[in-house]
């Protein structure tokens, strides 16, 4: 059959529905290639404005850095090292805003511990599976072809460009440690070493060379549950089955092999903190702002009623915020514009800054303050109580080491004049929802910098969030991703199944290899390094959780570069094209350290940008 003129033959299906009938009219074969015309036209029309505004945005210097991670890596606090470093009086006039957050925090604390106190103990509550039932390996993809251009190191860090060769110059940045590079191989095998060696596929990371085209959101979906794993009898519980130990204070003490029993005095103070509860309501009462949608909530529990299906912990839920000026709109009472750029979050439009008018948070009326002010003696009483230590020991909870910790601060954070300092607002958690941007001009101009328009995209870091980071990943100059190397033996939140720190490697993998970002510069933060310090000194070892750290010394400097030689293997055989690629070991609630690392991000993603602009 003759095909008509304007048509072509390929294997795409779509040609098939697109190709003319047969019988297609003279006539009809001139409107048809009209239309296609005028649709080719609109098409490069749209192309060149979108080319123009970038351009124009380019002309207008806006740099648009994206922070990703899981939940809890730090994102957050991340974007507001850059506001206390860069727009210091907002920051300043922000920080009784933050006061009702760590109101929040002390008290959801405080109810762990009552949670903790609730059930009794049994030897089979470690928090995360024993690794001895599983050994998973995320397997080695094919090398990258090389490069030879390796432009000089960032100050503060180390520094690849695709294809380092682990060589790298060294130098000490002010939070992070310098350490020769491992640059083996990327493989990273999560388990016992105990365990005879097995290597799984990971589902979400197939071979980079077998990839389909990105499609980020999906890569998430499936991610990280291996279906070989199941849920492991404990031979190896960190639960102490020891039942002749004495433990703390005989006033307040009883127990026996498996359970510990409450003695009248802390009876009498989980009585008397019943209030923080009600407090509780008001926070988050408080948080909401009037007339919008819900901002914060806790997950709804699952029914208690249905056999076999537990009820949500306390602990296992948190609030969270949306973007938007929710919560500091509804704390704050009055608004004022800030002439300098101010704070704008999730896109509303709007340049209002909430502020809280100085010390005006104060001398006002503040209902949570002065209860937790009058429960401050039961609050550090609890604490303190050596049967209570012994509770959360055995129940392998470490508050000190979670978000939001500020039970060794309670004198202080529930004074009734309590201002929250620089690091209190650093410290304090809030987990986000959505995506929030935020804009702002250096009040402290920096160089080549003044003039510039920051765009600091701050993202919800768990699972269900990840989907929605996409739409982002367009016109991004650099991408900070965060990695919590400290989580090497916690599960994640919203999956008790899946490792923190094996979940950030995959995530890391599918940024690294993700097309829409092929071209912009990464820079990774192994991040809560203070955390991970204190950790290892504790005696919690590397190599019951990544089984292939095998008998290396469990000592910060060789975790630390033995992680950021995996996650630099990771960034080289994973990422489509050549780019720069900064590493970083950071603490980053510790201002003074974070201070110099943000600066040198800052220089890099200035250079960068003028860089891309004259390319433009
Ligand atoms: N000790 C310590 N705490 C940290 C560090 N980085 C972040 N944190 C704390 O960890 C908690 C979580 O940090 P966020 O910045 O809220 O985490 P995020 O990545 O924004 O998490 P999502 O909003 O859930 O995606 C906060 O309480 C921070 O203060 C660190 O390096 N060391
Ligand atoms: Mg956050």
């Amino acid at each position: 059959m003759p095909v008509p003129a304007g048509t072509r033959l390929s294997d795409d299906p779509l040609d098939e529905v697109l190709r003319p009938p047969p019988d297609e009219t003279d006539e009809q074969r001139q409107i048809r290639l009209e239309k296609e015309a005028e649709a080719k036209r609109i098409s490069q029309a749209i192309d060149a404005s979108l080319k123009a505004e970038r351009q124009a945005r380019r002309k207008k210097r806006i740099v648009r850095l994206l922070l990703l991670g899981q939940s809890e890596s730090g994102k957050s606090t991340t974007l507001r090292q850059f506001q206390r470093l860069y727009t210091p009086t907002a920051f300043r006039e922000e920080r009784i805003l933050w006061r009702a957050v760590i109101q929040l925090n002390v008290v959801r604390s405080v109810r762990i511990i009552l949670e903790a106190l609730e059930s009794p103990i049994s030897p089979s509550s470690s928090p995360f599976s024993s690794p001895r039932s599983r050994a998973r390996s995320i397997s080695r993809p094919p090398p990258m072809p090389s490069t030879s251009q390796l432009p000089p190191p960032l100050p503060n860090s180390d520094y690849y460009n695709g294809q380092s060769n682990g060589n790298s110059s060294q130098s000490p940045g002010e939070g992070g440690v310098s350490l020769p590079i491992d640059t083996s191989d990327p493989d990273i095998q999560f388990g016992s070493p105990s365990r005879a060696p097995q290597r799984y596929h990971h589902q979400s990371s197939p071979p980079r060379r077998h990839r389909q085209p990105a499609n980020y959101a999906n890569s998430y979906a499936s991610s990280s549950r291996h279906p070989h794993y199941r849920a492991p009898s404990n031979p190896e519980s960190e639960v102490d089955s020891d039942s002749d130990i004495q433990y703390g204070s005989p006033r307040s003490i009883h127990h026996s092999s498996s359970q510990l029993m409450l003695s009248g005095h802390v009876e009498a103070l989980k009585q008397k903190l019943q209030p923080l509860k009600h407090i509780e309501q008001l926070l988050i009462a408080k948080l909401v702002p009037p007339n919008e949608e819900e901002a914060t909530h806790f997950a709804p529990p699952s029914n208690p009623y249905i056999p076999g299906v537990q009820q949500a912990s306390y602990r296992s839920q948190e609030i969270f915020i949306r973007p938007g000026q929710g919560w500091r709109g509804a704390l704050s009472r009055a608004r004022v514009t800030n002439p300098g750029g101010g704070n704008e979050y999730g896109g509303s439009g709007s340049n209002g800054r909430p502020m809280s008018a100085g010390n005006t948070g104060l001398e006002t009326q503040d209902e949570p303050q002065a209860v937790l002010h009058k429960l401050k003696k039961e609050m550090v009483q609890l604490w303190e109580d050596p049967l209570v230590k012994e509770v959360l020991r055995r129940k392998k909870i470490k508050l000190e080491q979670e978000s939001g910790f500020f039970l060794d601060d309670l004198e202080r954070v529930t004074a009734l004049k309590f201002m929250p300092s620089d690091d209190d607002v650093l410290k304090a958690r809030l987990k986000t929802v959505g995506v929030s941007e935020y804009k702002f001009e250096m009040e402290v101009s920096a160089g080549r910098d003044s003039g510039t328009e920051w765009r600091i995209v701050d993202v919800g870091g768990s699972r269900s969030q990840r989907p929605t980071w996409v739409p982002f990943f367009d016109d991004v100059d650099a991408i900070i991703f965060l990695a919590p190397i400290s989580a090497f033996d916690q599960p994640l939140s919203e999956d008790k199944a899946v490792n923190r720190l094996e979940d950030s490697v995959l995530l890391w993998k599918d940024v690294c290899s993700n097309k829409l970002l092929a071209n912009v510069d990464l820079v990774l933060f192994l991040n809560k390094c203070d955390i991970l310090k204190k950790k290892l000194e504790d005696g919690v070892r590397l190599a019951k959780y990544v089984r292939s750290y095998g008998d290396r010394e469990n000592t910060f400097d060789g975790v630390s570069k033995y992680l950021r030689g995996k996650f630099a293997a990771i960034h080289r055989e994973y990422s489509p094209n050549p780019r720069k690629f900064y590493v970083f070991c950071t603490s980053v609630t510790d201002a003074a350290t974070t201070a110099g690392i943000i600066a040198s991000v800052r220089d890099m993603v200035i250079r960068q940008h003028l860089k891309q602009s004259k390319l433009l």
